[in-house]
């Protein structure tokens, strides 16, 4: 029997006066609790994506042997699956971490890396997602790949879209998957396919060290660890709490490897006044 633990009744919108307090409280309450997070993830990312989550707050593994699942992923709070190298090896793993968080009523986070680059990738990142993620979060063609299912031109991990382009197709995939749809880029979009809103945290450079995208992916998940009844809510302030890192690094970064530093550097040091001073999440048509 699916556990039903990530669905709560929508709230009305905020402003982002309202969202401040929210934000905050994901992140304390992540420090707080320190969530173990699993990530089967792509080996460019390994490093960048555990120390966002170590300095979150959170607890990351990188966990991806099939053999261990059964007895790891229920210890964990919440798994994020990426496929950013993906092979026919890992496949399994995935599909069945994704399937033990599911039966125990955790949530887990796709982030469908490069999904309309091949054949293999969006056939696997489309049987992900027929196992019921709690959050999908992918850049703007990512996001239309994988609502169109279908194959194309791309920049392969890169997004060669705004954000903004994929709206719509973000919202027919969160109701059509009956989950959350995030979509990564100057504006970044949340939708659970009625409301909609855009975090307006972050700075360009950020697109210019590989593996942000993955990284804020589990940050996210760490975030609907703590609150897995209001995912939405979560994973806007997840992106926000990224995104401000990210203004507060390029303030002493001279470059994307400084940035690099001065973002996880931010990350942890971040402080009520800070957070509540730069949220910028905002309703969206
Ligand atoms: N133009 C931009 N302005 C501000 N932040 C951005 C911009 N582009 C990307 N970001 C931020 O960089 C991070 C990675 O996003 P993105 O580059 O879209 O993901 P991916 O690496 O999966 O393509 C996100 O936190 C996003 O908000
Ligand atoms: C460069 C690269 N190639 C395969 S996965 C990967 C990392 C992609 O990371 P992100 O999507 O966060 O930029
Ligand atoms: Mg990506």
């Amino acid at each position: 029997m699916e556990a039903k633990t990530h669905e709560a009744e929508p709230q009305e919108h905020q402003t982002s006066h309202e969202w401040g307090p929210q934000v905050w409280t994901h992140l304390s309450t992540v420090r707080g609790r320190s969530p173990l997070v699993q990530c089967i993830t792509n080996f460019v990312s390994m490093d960048l994506m555990a120390n966002t989550l170590l300095s979150a707050g959170a607890s990351p593994a990188m966990v991806h042997e099939l053999q261990e699942i059964p007895d790891f992923t229920p210890r964990a709070d919440a798994l994020c699956v990426n496929v950013g190298t993906l092979s026919t090896e890992w496949l399994p793993a995935m599909m069945a971490a994704a399937e033990a968080e599911v039966r125990s009523g955790k949530p887990w986070v796709l982030d469908p890396v490069a999904a309309g680059a091949t054949r293999f990738r969006l056939k696997a990142c489309l049987e992900l997602v027929g196992l019921r993620p709690t959050v999908i979060r992918g850049n703007g063609s990512e996001i239309i790949a994988l609502s169109r299912a279908s194959v194309g031109p791309t920049k392969g991990v890169d997004s060669s879209h705004e954000s903004t382009d994929a709206m719509e197709a973000a919202k027919a995939l969160a109701q059509a998957s009956r989950c959350i749809v995030a979509v990564s880029g100057a504006i970044d979009i949340i939708t659970d396919g009625q409301r909609v809103v855009g975090a307006q945290n972050g700075v360009a450079m950020m697109q210019k060290i590989t593996a942000t995208g993955c990284s804020v992916t589990a940050l996210i998940a760490a975030f609907v660890a703590v609150d897995p009844l209001h995912a939405f809510e979560a994973t806007a302030s997840a992106l926000s709490i990224f995104g401000i890192a990210g203004e507060i690094g390029m303030d002493m970064a001279k470059g994307p490897a400084s940035l690099r530093m001065h973002l996880i550097d931010s990350l942890y040091g971040l402080d009520e006044a800070t957070v509540l001073r730069r949220v910028n999440i905002n309703r969206l048509p």
